[in-house]
């Protein structure tokens, strides 16, 4: 495996106070990674550094085999770049069908003219199909999007940006607000996307963390505090420290 996103000694702070304190993390291609962490740890500041929508004050952000330095690019750079968000809400387009929702995400050329004149090809329903069932929706492809479960509605954005095709998914939790059997399936669906891409994962939940069955990386004031699978992190006394609030 090769080293996707190298994070070195960054610094981020809000009005003197360091919310990311020399942080160094790295993730390397097809990895499945879930990070934790107390509130207020920096987990979200991390995604938000990584995808440049927070600059951080000092340290390096690479990107790729050719290292290309992902801090002062713009978020929608970085986007391009191979880098994919999903946030904690979901954010379909209610009104149109999966099968629109996801032919719209497809990457492609998004110059207005030619989004104006896009007709899909037969290879673009393909891909539309093959999308819709690694997010287990091919039974609802023609369905309003509005009418989806909350579980659904999650599922159809992973596929939007499956479809952009990156090489590293952000995922902030995905586990929230859904039923056990959702959960279940969301699980599956990031396992088996972290087969051919990153795929980082910010949970709170300990039980969905467990079912990742991956690497975890523990944040604790802007720093990481310990890493590996999650029975060695969960015996780590510096963690056990940190959770219990000592
Ligand atoms: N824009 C901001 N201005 C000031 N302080 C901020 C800002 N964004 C984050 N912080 C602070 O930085 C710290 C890290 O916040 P962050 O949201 O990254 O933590 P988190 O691990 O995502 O927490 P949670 O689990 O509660 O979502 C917190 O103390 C937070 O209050």
């Amino acid at each position: 495996m090769t080293t996707l996103l190298e994070v070195s000694g960054v610094t981020v702070s809000f009005d003197g106070f360091r919310a990311i304190n020399n942080l160094s993390f790295r993730i390397s291609d097809a990895e499945l990674r879930a990070v934790i962490g107390p509130n207020g740890a920096g987990k979200t500041t991390f995604m938000d550094i990584v995808t440049g929508k927070t600059r951080p004050d000092a340290g390096h952000i690479l990107w790729g085999d050719k290292g290309l330095s992902l801090i002062g690019m713009s978020e929608a750079r970085i986007a391009q770049a191979g880098i994919g968000r999903k946030f904690q809400k979901p954010t379909v387009f209610e009104e149109q069908t999966v099968q629109e929702n996801l032919m719209m995400a497809l990457r492609k050329d998004r110059r207005p003219l030619a989004v104006l004149f896009f007709k899909p090809s037969r290879s673009d329903f393909t891909r539309v199909d093959d999308l819709a069932e690694q997010i287990g929706l091919q039974e609802a492809l023609l369905r309003v999007s509005g009418e989806l479960s909350h579980g659904q509605k999650q599922w159809l954005e992973i596929g939007m940006l499956l479809a952009q095709e990156p090489q590293l998914l952000l995922v902030d939790e995905p586990a929230a607000g859904m039923t056990p059997a959702e959960r279940e399936k969301t699980t599956a669906i990031l396992v088996e996307a972290a087969k051919t891409r990153a795929v980082v994962v910010v949970e709170h939940d300990m039980e969905f963390v467990r079912r990742l069955n991956c690497k975890v990386t523990v944040l604790h004031e802007g720093s990481v505090l310990a890493e590996g699978s999650l029975d060695h992190v969960t015996k780590n006394q510096d963690v056990i420290d940190v959770y219990l609030g000592r």
